[in-house]
């Protein structure tokens, strides 16, 4: 899969270039345009970097290990149809990629047509599978003719509808101005409020991994042996430490049939303390366990910020710190 050519973003001057699902109007474009330039520059290096289109999630992912771009915007999750199988799968691939910026956008959907298409001449309906999902109560009763196309992402949908291969697109409103389409209907999501998660990814190494803010997450996947208990041995070294898990998914490993990649979200930064403890611990205990980031946790326009559940008594950073200092007196004699 190739990068999707546009002229003008191909001449800027800048000097890192980002990858997002594209082409132009999808989702991902719009979540990756909410990143400020004092965000960029932390995260890249570059408050203003050329912005580039690719074919796929694995597409973008993919330029990034081979070094054509410097990061990629890919959705991960959604709140009402969750993990994105190619996102996934992709960021546990290696070369490791590690996520430095996570984007929460409020997603809304509208159908998209050509100038004069109304709802009787749609026979068919195109999307993202995570589109699909959430407007599939929406296009049963209002399109109950049209048969259902998937697409690799909402405005590649827009895109097959203007050059008539599909009569209508479940896509974002602004995919309408990209390809030259009118909307037929807004608002069609079968549940409100629904909100999918964006991450930035890179390489490891420069500019380094994002500072602690006090409200962070870390993402990492972790294999066990299966053995009655292993997963139950993961979660317990996460608990103990007073890690709030946050999330908690898993994929199929592929070539080890009956082995998953278990993709773990905890609040909190690799370098506090109990989080750094507890990765330690599953990298002794786990077959195999990848760091996918610790980056700081963003939150839906309006929202109120979460910072996670209480982690209990004895579980702070002060304590750890406190405890850790007092086991260094012990081992250099001076304590007791
Ligand atoms: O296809 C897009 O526009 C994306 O960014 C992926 C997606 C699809 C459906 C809902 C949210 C994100």
């Amino acid at each position: 899969m190739t990068e999707l050519r546009v002229g003008d973003e191909a001449q800027r001057s800048s000097t890192r270039r980002i990858a997002f699902l594209g082409p132009h109007g999808t989702f991902c474009e719009q979540a990756l345009r909410t990143l400020t330039p004092t965000v960029l520059g932390d995260a890249l290096g570059d408050p203003e970097p050329s912005l580039h289109p690719f074919a796929s999630t694995t597409a973008a992912l993919d330029a990034v290990r081979s070094g054509d771009v410097d990061a990629a915007c890919v959705p991960v999750e959604n709140s009402v149809e969750g993990g994105v199988p190619a996102t996934m799968d992709g960021l546990v691939e290696t070369p490791p990629l590690v996520i430095v910026r996570e984007i929460l956008l409020a997603v809304r959907f509208s159908v998209l047509v050509r100038p004069g298409t109304t709802s009787a001449d749609v026979r068919s309906v195109a999307s993202h599978p995570h589109g699909e999902a959430q407007t599939r109560r929406w296009i049963a009763e209002h399109l109950p003719a049209a048969e259902v196309r998937l697409t690799s992402s909402t405005a590649a949908a827009a895109a097959q509808v203007a050059a008539g291969e599909v009569d209508a697109a479940v896509c974002a409103p602004v995919a309408a101005v990209h390809h030259g389409l009118v909307e037929l209907a807004s608002g069609v999501h079968d549940t409100g409020d629904a909100v999918t998660r964006f991450v930035l990814v890179r390489p490891p190494g420069a500019p380094g991994l994002p500072a602690p803010t006090g409200a962070d997450r870390t993402s990492l996947a972790a294999t066990t042996v299966n053995r009655p208990g292993a997963l139950l041995a993961v979660l317990t070294e996460i608990a103990v430490r007073g890690v709030d898990l946050i999330r908690i998914e898993s994929r199929p490993l592929k070539d080890r049939r009956g082995e998953y990649w278990f993709f773990l979200d905890g609040t909190g930064h690799v370098g506090e303390p109990a989080m750094g403890e507890a990765l330690a611990a599953l990298r002794r205990r786990c077959t195999d366990v990848r760091f996918l980031g610790s980056y700081p946790r963003a939150t839906v326009a309006g929202e109120e910020d979460g910072t996670g559940a209480d982690p209990g008594a004895g579980q702070t950073v002060k304590d750890y710190t406190e405890a850790a200092s007092w086991l260094a007196s012990l081992r250099d004699g001076t304590g007791a």
